[in-house]
């Protein structure tokens, strides 16, 4: 008999996503929640084809953090597909969690993803999260937990609990865990304990290099950069315990315009990209990195279904 029977309790096991608008707190909770350590293991999800941003591992419980992109007025084939593995992504998690940062008037862009989660066919739980609780007074918390909560009416959904936290100072985390982990349903862990994250490799180095590049520049280049790994391997002949690993990666960009924001000045911007997504690959991978970064032009690579498969979209 494993603990929480042991305690008359039944475990739970499930995935969650954290939906909201640029900068609600999603990452930073989605860190808060499964910790800072991510291990990485290869074997792929057998319950879900989404990406696994993290596992939080309890005695009770077992919650999958799915990732999703953000939801985007389509402009584009990529903007559509995006919008569909969204879509398809909020009806196969067992609950959403709606991230509604305390220090910001919920406006059209929290609406307009509630009103879309609202319309979802098969809805799965919802629960409100008042993010960011540190930046506010208690009186201002009470009036943004108020509005919250006005969002049943306005936009016919409900909410299983409205939870305010804050990621930074660490408060309130062990009530949202609590509160995710028991409107999961009952059934045994999925995963393994101790597996953190199984993205692989590849896809997260590629992921670290587009942070990278996106950083300061997100304007310029909004989506119009995808991140392909040409080679990924430990190089060979290295004594065992001074491993190096060989990452050689292109930034695919739309433009002859944007090639150049992204090598910037005499090549400045492409240097400071390697340098800072190097250090980002080190931290996850605990090994150092020799990486080795290119720029490609794909001309209109957003358009075009054929460039799309081919970039893994
Ligand atoms: N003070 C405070 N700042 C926070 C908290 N959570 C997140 N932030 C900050 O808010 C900013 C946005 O946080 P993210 O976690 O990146 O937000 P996100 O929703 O993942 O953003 P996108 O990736 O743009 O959708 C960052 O500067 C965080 O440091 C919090 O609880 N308190």
């Amino acid at each position: 008999m494993t603990e929480p029977e042991a305690a008359g309790q039944q475990h739970r096991s499930g995935f969650a996503c954290f939906v909201g608008r640029p900068n609600a707190g999603k990452s930073t909770l989605t860190n808060a929640l499964v910790g800072s350590k991510i291990a990485i293991a290869s074997s792929k999800p057998q319950t879900t084809r989404h990406a696994i941003r993290g596992i939080v591992h309890r005695p009770d419980a077992q919650l999958i953090l799915i990732d999703t992109p953000g939801l985007h007025k389509p402009r584009t084939l990529l903007g559509e597909r995006l919008n569909d593995v969204v879509r398809a992504t909020w009806s196969e998690v067992d609950v959403i969690g709606v991230c509604l940062p305390a220090d910001q008037r919920i406006g059209p862009g929290d609406t307009y993803l509630v009103k879309e989660i609202a319309e979802l066919p098969k809805r799965p739980t919802l629960v409100g999260i008042a993010t960011k609780a540190d930046l506010v007074s208690k009186q201002r918390m009470a009036e943004h937990l108020v509005r919250i909560a006005a969002l049943e009416e306005e936009l016919g959904i409900s909410w299983a609990e409205i939870v305010p936290v804050s990621a930074t100072a660490g408060d309130q985390l062990d009530v949202l865990a609590d509160v995710l982990s028991g409107l999961l349903p009952a059934g045994p862990p999925l995963y393994p304990d101790g597996e953190i994250t199984d993205e692989p490799e590849e896809t997260l180095v590629a992921e670290l290099i587009r942070e990278a590049a996106l950083e300061g520049v997100r304007d310029e280049l909004p989506h119009s950069i995808t991140v392909m790994i040409d080679e990924m391997g430990l190089r060979e002949g290295r004594a065992k315990d001074k491993p190096l690993l060989d990452v050689y990666a292109s930034m695919v960009v739309e433009r002859d315009s944007q090639k150049g924001i992204v090598i910037g000045h005499r090549g400045a911007r492409l240097r400071e990209i390697g340098t800072a997504a190097r250090k980002q690959i080190e931290a996850l991978l605990g090994t150092p990195v020799f990486l080795d970064l290119k720029v490609k032009v794909v001309k209109e690579w957003q358009r075009d279904a054929k460039q799309l498969n081919r970039l893994g979209f």
